[in-house]
């Protein structure tokens, strides 16, 4: 087991969910297909709904934005009513958020949705947010030695607090300090974790980054954050030089702070 050492000047740490604290497989194999297999279905029932309707505008939005994309399915809006009409602008929906999520993206519209699907997957016990068993121990032992523990994932404020509230480890949202998602930026911007630095009220170099994925350590550590990439199973595979470039950790407990007796 290696041992990376917690720079003296870090004040909290900020974790990374899908291939940090969680599986990949878990969100892939089980919270991705429940959107995918359900999305029409949940449309249908809360169509009328004000969460629904805004949900939707964000999704016609976003597709507006993406019409130049190769593949991008347009939102009509409803024209006059009857079943016909609204069945035809649900598919359009369906098959938008489809598309979204054939492409893994990331936009804040699709978050936004699938963060709503899922909480009645999680309160009627049907999933299980599914966390690494060193998560836990580790963020207990960090936040006695007086470190404040942040997430900041592309999955939608309210989804990661339903992964973390109805976890395989009970209800574990205390151990949180905070929630940022892509409201504050996308994850590879540096900017964003320039705003979640103002917003915590510390500098960014008072913050330890925590992912799976190179691109947002990059752009974290252009905003002078610290960083290091986590290796768990099941996550993509890095090169050589990323290898090289990185400080890697396979577990938190390879943590090593400073006041750690
Ligand atoms: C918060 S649960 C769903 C995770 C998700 O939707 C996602 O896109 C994962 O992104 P992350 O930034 O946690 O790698
Ligand atoms: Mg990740």
């Amino acid at each position: 087991m290696g041992v990376l050492p917690v720079p003296a000047e870090v004040r909290a740490i900020l974790l990374d969910i899908e291939g940090t604290t969680t599986p990949i497989a878990f969100v892939q194999e089980t919270l991705f297909p429940y959107i995918k297999d359900n999305v029409k279905e949940y449309l249908r029932a809360h169509w009328e709904e004000e969460e629904c309707q805004r949900d939707v505008g964000l999704l016609r939005k976003q597709a507006q934005e993406d019409s130049s994309l190769d593949g991008a399915v347009p939102i009509p809006l409803e024209s006059g009513s009857g079943e016909e009409e609204l069945e035809r602008v649900i598919q359009a929906v369906v098959d938008n958020v489809h598309w979204q999520m054939s492409l893994d993206r990331k936009t804040t519209a699709l978050k936004q949705l699938q963060g709503h699907m899922w909480r009645a997957a999680y309160a009627t016990g049907h999933v299980k947010g599914e966390i690494f068993e060193d998560v836990v121990p580790a963020i207990r032992k960090w936040r006695e030695a007086g470190m404040k523990v942040y997430i900041y994932s592309s999955g939608s404020v309210e989804a990661q607090k339903l992964l973390f509230g109805y976890s395989t480890e009970g209800d574990i949202l205390e151990l949180f300090d905070g929630h940022f998602d892509t409201k504050i930026g996308p994850k590879v911007e540096s900017e964003s974790y320039r705003r979640i630095a103002a917003s915590i009220g510390c500098a960014t170099n008072n913050i330890l980054f925590l992912t799976d994925v190179p691109r947002e350590a990059n752009a974290a550590e252009e905003a002078d954050t610290h960083v290091a990439v986590v290796i768990r199973p099941g996550n993509a595979g890095l090169t050589d030089d990323e290898k090289s470039y990185y400080s890697l950790i396979s577990s938190f407990t390879e943590l090593f702070l400073p006041s750690s007796t």
